[in-house]
């Protein structure tokens, strides 16, 4: 399934992403053009370490340019939520270990995808991603006792310079969902659809996935009640929910 999966991402994602600014005549004054690359992390002994090319790379077979590419997007990541993976890095990982470790541990998992998305030799936007399995995410399994496959979407980030063009959209909606999850669906009928983690607190990424269709997952962190605490002139007042550290979503296709 991994190799058919590959040749779905290879299929789905764009090899370019494109986009024009104007200025105030509606005059196009700059197009900017991202190129694609994908690589992957293969299992230790698995099939897929044969598949290799210039449309998709190993990265155990290509270290030191696999590193440039993974080191750059733990950069990515630390620009835009270095400050919440400091915060959040031992509740999330249990150890006292820099989150940058960390993370770089977890994006060398056997199986994850990259897609990222390069201008003049900088990142400019990437998705990883794992087919996989997981639980708490069908109606009424908060207890995670029913586990199904799924896309778990590990990251998505779009360089500042590149926001607001539809570039996240592009990838998450049209490429990602729309695209390899509607196409794996046809091939495995127990296929759920697409999940993901993200800080409670991350209200842009939030409303994007809340646009797309995300829902809350029956197994996720959900926000504290409300609660009534005495003012100091002894009125109740109400407190607003505190959003927890995650929120699981999924988006179920069946
Ligand atoms: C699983 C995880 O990875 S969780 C972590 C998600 N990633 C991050 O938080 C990293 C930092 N953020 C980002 O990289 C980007 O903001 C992303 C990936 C969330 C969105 O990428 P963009 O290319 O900017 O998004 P895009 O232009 O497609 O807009 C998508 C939506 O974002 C919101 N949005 C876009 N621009 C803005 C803005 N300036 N202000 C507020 N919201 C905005 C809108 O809701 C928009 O919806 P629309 O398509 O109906 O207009």
């Amino acid at each position: 399934m991994f190799k058919k999966f590959l040749s779905i991402c290879i299929d789905e994602f764009p090899e370019t992403l494109e986009y024009t600014e104007s200025n105030e005549n509606a005059t196009v004054v700059t197009t900017t053009v991202l190129k694609r690359e994908i690589m992957y992390i293969p299992e230790e002994n698995g099939e897929v370490d044969s598949i290799d090319g210039p449309q998709c790379t190993n990265y155990n077979l290509h270290k030191s340019h696999g590193d440039h590419v993974l080191d750059s997007c733990v950069q990515l990541v630390d620009e835009h939520l270095g400050d919440k993976y400091r915060r959040a890095s031992r509740t999330m990982y249990g150890n006292r270990i820099p989150w940058k470790a960390n993370k770089l541990a977890e994006m060398k998992s056997a199986g994850l995808l990259y897609v990222s998305y390069w201008g003049n030799g900088a990142l400019g936007a990437f998705a990883s991603f794992m087919l996989t399995e997981e639980t708490g995410l069908v109606e009424g399994d908060a207890a995670h006792e029913v586990s199904v496959p799924v896309i778990y979407l590990y990251e998505i980030h779009v360089a500042h310079a590149h926001r607001g063009h539809g570039l996240g959209r592009r990838l998450l909606e049209r490429a990602l969902c729309e695209g390899v999850a509607r196409r794996v669906r046809r091939v495995r009928c127990d296929f759920f659809g697409v999940a993901l983690t993200v800080f409670g607190d991350n209200t842009r990424a939030r409303r994007l996935y809340e646009a797309i269709g995300f829902c809350r997952a029956p197994g996720s962190p959900a926000p504290a009640a409300p609660a009534l605490r005495p003012t100091r002139h002894g009125r109740k007042r109400v407190v607003v929910a505190r959003d927890p550290l995650y929120y699981v979503y999924c988006l179920h296709m069946p």
